[in-house]
């Protein structure tokens, strides 16, 4: 079996859009002095989608959502060439290949992503090429399902953030992710509305429920560390990305208070990324998400460095390019899940785009192991209201 042509085309969603409300979600951006700015660089409403077909008519599907535009132009003049003509079984190889060619000027960010999805193409078809789901050729079903946390719980006015989670609390989940709406530019009103916030949401979901806190890298150090023995009255089970992805010494300062257990991940990229994070004790959750980090073939390789830490693994964002790894995974005991809604902020976008992904039920997802595959086709409902790039 040989690759035969890489296609890359961008999702640009067109469709009815719901604006974010008030102070939605702290971010990097924050500590800059213009807020209107800070509001309107938060905002995921495209994505690039990688059809990768085989000499014996298999197409498989990866998918990046980092800088869509300049993922597909990667992919198609540089990591197209690197694959076709080659066996996909060669994955390892395939991979370095692609890593190593970019190394100058890739490594991280958004050259990783785009490799990812080429990766992501090529799992897809390894599952498809002798039937199997892609969680069977990573070490098969660790859990009969996977328990999911509901992530969504913007920073609103705090009476419709209650709402959301008695909503979802009686769908049956026993884990939610809030965030945070304000950082260090708010000063002390904006400590006090951030523990309002927390304190709302446990008034909700009450302390037999797990529950996370997304600061999105919109603090920093300082604030953290005046925020950390407020916020523990409250048991968060995490505080996740509490200042910016490089200040990997800030986290692991964090981490080393002993207070609230920090998590972090999301923007790290390829293995040795994570284990500087690991070696630095910096985070006490892994959240790579498998459509950045270097995709399946390097993904596998951080949860074995992950059990070798004993730091568990849940990744970013859930989706169905993390759920075949965290089903194979001890290591990973949870996923993510971004509800269906509305597309707002654009963490919901791929229920436009993608058909397959698993629906949660009582705070549960089930893989199928009769779907080949990663298990996801393009979706045709919504395509009127994409503007593709080809
Ligand atoms: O889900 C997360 O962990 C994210 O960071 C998503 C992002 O959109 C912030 O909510
Ligand atoms: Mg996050």
């Amino acid at each position: 079996m040989k690759i035969k042509s890489v296609r890359a085309r961008v999702y640009e969603w067109q469709g009815k859009t719901v604006p974010p409300q008030g102070n939605f979600c702290s971010n990097a951006m924050d500590l800059l002095y213009a807020p209107q700015e800070t509001m309107s660089t938060f905002r995921f409403h495209s994505w690039t989608v990688v059809e990768i077909e085989t000499d014996d008519g298999i197409v498989g599907l990866g998918n990046v959502a980092l800088a869509p535009r300049i993922a597909k132009a990667i992919i198609d003049e540089y990591l197209a060439p690197l694959v076709i003509g080659h066996d996909p079984w060669d994955y390892e190889y395939l991979w370095q290949r692609m890593y190593r060619a970019t190394h100058a000027w890739g490594r991280k960010g958004v050259t990783m992503a785009a490799i990812s999805a080429v990766d992501l193409a090529i799992w897809d078809i390894l599952g498809k090429s002798v039937n199997k789901p892609v969680f069977k050729l990573l070490g098969g079903r660790t859990k009969e399902r996977i328990p999911c946390y509901y992530s969504k719980l913007y920073r609103t006015d705090l009476k419709a953030m209650q709402e959301e989670a008695q909503k979802f609390l009686d769908q049956g989940f026993k884990a939610f992710k809030m965030r945070f709406g304000y950082g260090p530019a708010h000063l002390q009103e904006g400590v006090r509305e951030n523990l309002r916030s927390v304190e709302a949401v446990r008034e909700v979901i009450g302390y037999d429920c797990d529950l996370m806190l997304e600061c999105y890298m919109g603090w920093n150090l300082e604030y953290a560390r005046r925020m950390l023995p407020k916020l523990e009255k409250f048991e968060p089970r995490w505080l996740e990305e509490p200042v910016i992805a490089d200040d990997i010494d800030g986290y692991a300062e964090l981490s080393r208070l002993n207070s609230i257990p920090i998590s972090g991940g999301e923007h790290e990229f390829s293995l040795y990324g994570f284990k500087q994070l690991l070696d630095k004790k910096a985070v006490s959750v892994v959240q790579y998400d498998t459509n950045r980090v270097g995709g399946i073939t390097a993904a596998h390789k951080i949860n074995a460095l992950c059990e070798a830490f004993s730091v568990p693994v849940i990744p970013h964002a859930g989706q169905m390019h993390n759920y075949h790894l965290t089903m194979s995974t001890l290591a990973s005991p949870m996923a993510e899940y971004f509800p269906i809604f509305d597309v707002e902020v654009g963490n919901e976008l791929f229920w436009y785009i993608f058909d397959g992904e698993p629906v949660a039920e009582n705070g549960f997802l089930q893989l199928r192991d009769d779907v080949p595959g990663l298990g996801l086709t393009l979706k045709t409902e919504y395509l009127d209201q994409f503007r593709i790039v080809e």
